[in-house]
């Protein structure tokens, strides 16, 4: 089996707070100053990196004198903002020893729900790529509350993968990859090589975090690896402590967990249609409706429509549920709440003489809409 790395020309690096902070102990400065090695010798084979790196909170935190994690978001967040300082501080003077220029980039989910804005992030990142810098990302933790975080750096790493469309995910973590139970749980645990991406067994055998810094676990990075594969990216979940593990990788060795993508990749606009979006309400689907959407692809008409819940307006995102209330896709609608009780279950002929008005023919148009 060869490392999908080999191959890759666009890849996104994730670090986690405890390899980036030593287990919380301070900025591992020996670890931060070999991957910008590594990165630089993969940049100097052609391929483009762009580096998620988690560890603000943790290095706040230490900066900070505080010696247990605070539950007030408030104070998350300053610690945060003192630790991200710190993090920057020491990625430029690491990448800068290799000749290579950062770009701090921190994000948030609305950024990337809000179109204009997804598509002014992407462009601007793939112009730093293109300028041989180093982006490096983070969630912008002081502005982000509860209801619109990301929560864990995994899914930033997968949506900025799936944003620019990367090659490759590779999740450094404290563990060689995915053991078929959490290893500092169960001892006989065995390691596993490769898998598809997505596929459901993984997150049975992935368990929450290890260590005191670290948020998401093994669950998260999973997760990840299947939003990842829906732009057709493979992930790779590897130790970040193993020697030259980006430059292996790229060597084409076979080291970490592989996961590999094998859905066809979603057109841009549905991936972001699947990830990026709030949801203002739902609409309850027929079974014919239900059926036709995910099987057939068909845009959603008023008449397969049995129930509206939430007040939304035009051009806001649904969930669509079929009767057993599953969620079997999601899409931008073309009424208002209002407008769509009084439309549904109705023909869409009859939408000129309900409404006064003829709008789209369809609730939700198909090119709108992507399943789940
Ligand atoms: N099936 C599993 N295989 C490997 N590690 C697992 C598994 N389930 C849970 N874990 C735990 O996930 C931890 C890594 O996640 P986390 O602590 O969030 O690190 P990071 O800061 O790198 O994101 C490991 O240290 C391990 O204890
Ligand atoms: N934005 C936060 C990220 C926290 C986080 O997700 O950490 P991890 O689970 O270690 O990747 C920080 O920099 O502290």
């Amino acid at each position: 089996m060869q490392s999908v790395i080999h191959a890759s020309q666009r890849i996104v690096v994730k670090v986690g707070s405890s390899l980036v902070t030593n287990d919380g102990k301070g900025l591992d400065h020996a670890a931060l100053s070999r991957w910008a090695s590594e990165i630089a010798d993969l940049t100097r084979r052609g391929k483009q990196v762009v580096l998620v790196s988690s560890g603000a909170i943790a290095e706040g935190l230490q900066r900070l004198g505080w010696a247990t994690r605070p539950k007030a978001v408030h104070e998350l967040q300053a610690a945060a903002a003192v630790g991200q300082m710190g993090l920057v501080q020491a990625y430029e003077t690491a990448f800068r020893a290799e000749g290579l220029k950062t770009a701090q980039v921190l994000l948030t989910h609305e950024d990337l729900a809000d179109r204009t804005r997804y598509l002014n992030a992407r462009s601007t990142l793939i112009t730093l790529l293109k300028l041989n810098v180093v982006p490096i990302i983070n969630e912008n933790d002081t502005v982000a509350t509860s209801e619109i975080r990301f929560g864990d750096n995994d899914t930033l790493g997968a949506l900025v993968t799936n944003l620019i469309e990367a090659d490759a995910l590779i999740i450094l973590t404290d563990q060689q990859g995915l053991y078929t139970a959490d290893p500092r749980k169960h001892a006989d645990a065995e390691f596993v090589h490769e898998a598809q991406a997505g596929d459901p067994r993984l997150e049975d055998m992935a368990g929450g975090a290890g260590s005191s810094v670290g948020t998401g676990g093994m669950i998260t990075k999973i997760i990840a690896a299947k939003r990842a594969a829906r732009s057709g990216a493979a992930t790779v979940i590897a130790c970040g402590r193993e020697a030259n593990v980006l430059s292996r990788l790229a060597d084409g060795e076979a080291i970490g967990t592989q996961l590999i993508a094998a859905d066809t990749p979603l057109l841009a606009r549905k991936q972001w249609l699947a990830d990026h979006l709030q949801l203002a309400g739902r609409l309850v689907l027929d079974e014919g409706a239900a059926h036709a959407v995910v099987h057939k692809g068909t845009s959603l008409l008023p008449i397969g429509v049995v129930a509206v819940e939430g007040e939304f307006l035009r051009g806001e995102a649904l969930a669509c549920v079929d009767p057993q209330g599953h969620e079997v896709a999601r899409g931008l609608v073309n009424y208002s709440s209002d407008e769509t009780r009084l439309i549904m279950r109705h023909a869409t002929r009859e939408i000129e003489s309900i409404l006064g008005y003829m709008g789209e023919p369809e609730l939700i148009h198909r090119d709108n809409m992507v399943s789940v």
